[in-house]
């Protein structure tokens, strides 16, 4: 187990790079497995945990994978199993997203139910929905889901009552295999839909309309192997910008595209905060006091849930009070007792939060709930009075590629120390921390 320090004050300057989203290279990671010819070449794979268990899951099922430099390969001419085992699906739920093209490729799967997670109860009754109108038959039992097609899918129209994400994804992969047309209503309009759509195009699909609420797949016979870079991280690019905005600072995020990022961009100029694109990244320059301002999740392009415990960091640095409510996930609010601890002034009222800007945050010791309460936290320690000690780094490896590097990069104090497991004796109360590893952050996370 390890921990992030925080030593707060400092003002961030200079250039950040993102990486590659996480949440296009998952679903594309999964795509892959519908190439039954040639070998898919996938660039900018950022060396995350996440990408390293999806992987994993890719060899169980006897796809050749190697992953090196953030280029992964993947030669799925060969399946061996049909099954997800719930070891992978529980470490990561985006391991899901291979039930549509194993159902469409292989005509059967076998996979763990996801569960919910810390962010809320989060049901796949979408994805079923899907596959059972292109002809599945699902069944439920000792916590899989089994799913056969009797012969090929067929193409259908389906109307998602909720734009989910991995809905349209799962859908989207099933049907390229399918026959005949497949018609996706109420689509998920998110740019990595867009990616994962141009993905399968390139490997020979027929995918139009990715990015707009109707997405149409005209099934084709086969699928072949592609080279593809995936896009920057528009959750990754908008942390970092509101490293530079808590921080008073000034800060280039390379690789930001502005477009994909145009909520965060209003609302934090809404704040007061001055945001410059260019064709290569975004600056942000926070050089005066921020405005408090309401925000409310949405599905893109609305304001991103993936954004908003960090916009709510942010918030706890403005004049007046602010209404962040989520709509999105039910129970994404398990970081406002964190900010607490830190002597911020929030209530949380049914699926919103208020906040009273301004109070002067104290280091604490706080523990990451989730991926992005990790990064809120981090943030929340950027301007915090003394010492902050972030538990639950694993949420943050999840997602973040060198996040204390990236940050230290911009002249942040933030370390990574292990921790010892509090054994069950123990009477001390005093902190497990140890400082054996306080070498700031030299070393590179291994690559599996
Ligand atoms: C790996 C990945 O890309 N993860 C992202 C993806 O998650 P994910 O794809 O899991 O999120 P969804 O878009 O599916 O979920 C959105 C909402 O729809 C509900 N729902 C979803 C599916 C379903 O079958 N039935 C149903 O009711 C969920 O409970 C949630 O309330 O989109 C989320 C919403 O932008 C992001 O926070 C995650 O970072
Ligand atoms: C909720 C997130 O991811 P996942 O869907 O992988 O849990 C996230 O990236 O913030």
């Amino acid at each position: 187990m390890s921990k992030f320090i925080v030593r707060g004050g400092k003002r961030l300057t200079g250039s950040v790079k993102v990486s590659g989203a996480k949440n296009s290279v998952l679903p594309i990671i999964a795509a892959s497995l519908l190439g039954e010819e040639g070998v898919s070449i996938i660039t900018d794979a950022p060396p995350l945990d996440d990408v390293m268990t999806i992987n994993k899951v890719l060899e169980s099922l006897g796809a050749e994978v190697t992953y090196q430099n953030e280029v992964i390969t993947v030669d799925a001419t060969n399946l061996t199993s049909c099954e997800a085992p719930y070891e992978w699906v529980t470490k990561m739920r985006a391991s899901f997203l291979v039930m549509g093209p194993l159902l469409t490729r292989m005509g059967y799967t076998k996979i763990s139910l996801p569960g919910g997670c810390a962010i809320g109860t989060r049901p796949i009754d979408q994805h079923l929905k899907g596959f059972e109108a292109m002809g599945a038959e699902i069944s439920l039992g000792h916590g899989y889901i089994e799913a056969r097609s009797n012969g090929k899918l067929r193409g259908a129209k389906i109307y998602l009552d909720v734009a989910s994400v991995g809905a349209t994804e799962n859908i989207m992969m099933a049907a390229v295999l399918a026959e005949g047309t497949t018609i996706l209503e109420n689509a998920a309009k998110e740019p990595e839909i867009v990616d994962l759509a141009n993905y399968l195009n390139g490997m020979g699909a027929k995918v139009r309309g990715a990015g707009t609420g109707v997405i149409r797949i005209e099934g084709v016979e086969k699928l072949h192997g592609v080279q593809h870079a995936v896009i920057p991280d528009r959750i990754e690019a908008g942390t970092y910008m509101a490293a530079a905005a808590i921080t008073g600072g000034d800060v280039y995020v390379e690789g930001a595209i502005s477009d994909h990022l145009g909520p965060v961009i209003s609302k934090m100029e809404e704040m007061g905060v001055k945001i410059v694109p260019d064709e290569n990244g975004v600056r942000v320059i926070a050089d005066g006091p921020l405005k408090a301002v309401d925000i409310k999740t949405l599905p893109y392009p609305g304001f991103p849930t993936d954004m908003q415990s960090q916009m709510m960091a942010l918030l706890l640095k403005s004049q007046g009070t602010s209404v962040v409510t989520e709509t999105v996930f039910e129970n994404r609010f398990m970081h406002v007792d964190e900010f607490n601890l830190m002597n911020a002034e929030i209530k949380v009222e049914g699926r919103s939060s208020i906040i009273t800007g301004g109070a002067k945050l104290t280091g604490a010791k706080v523990t990451a709930t989730d991926l992005r309460a990790g990064a809120a936290l981090i943030l929340a320690g950027l301007i915090a009075d003394g010492t902050t000690e972030v538990g639950g780094v694993h949420h943050i490896d999840r997602g973040y590629v060198h996040l204390a590097e990236k940050l230290n990069g911009l002249g942040a104090d933030i370390y990574r120390v292990s921790v010892e497991e509090p054994k069950r004796e123990a009477k001390s109360t005093e902190s497990a921390v140890t400082e054996t590893e306080t070498a700031r952050f030299k070393v590179q996370p291994t690559l599996a």
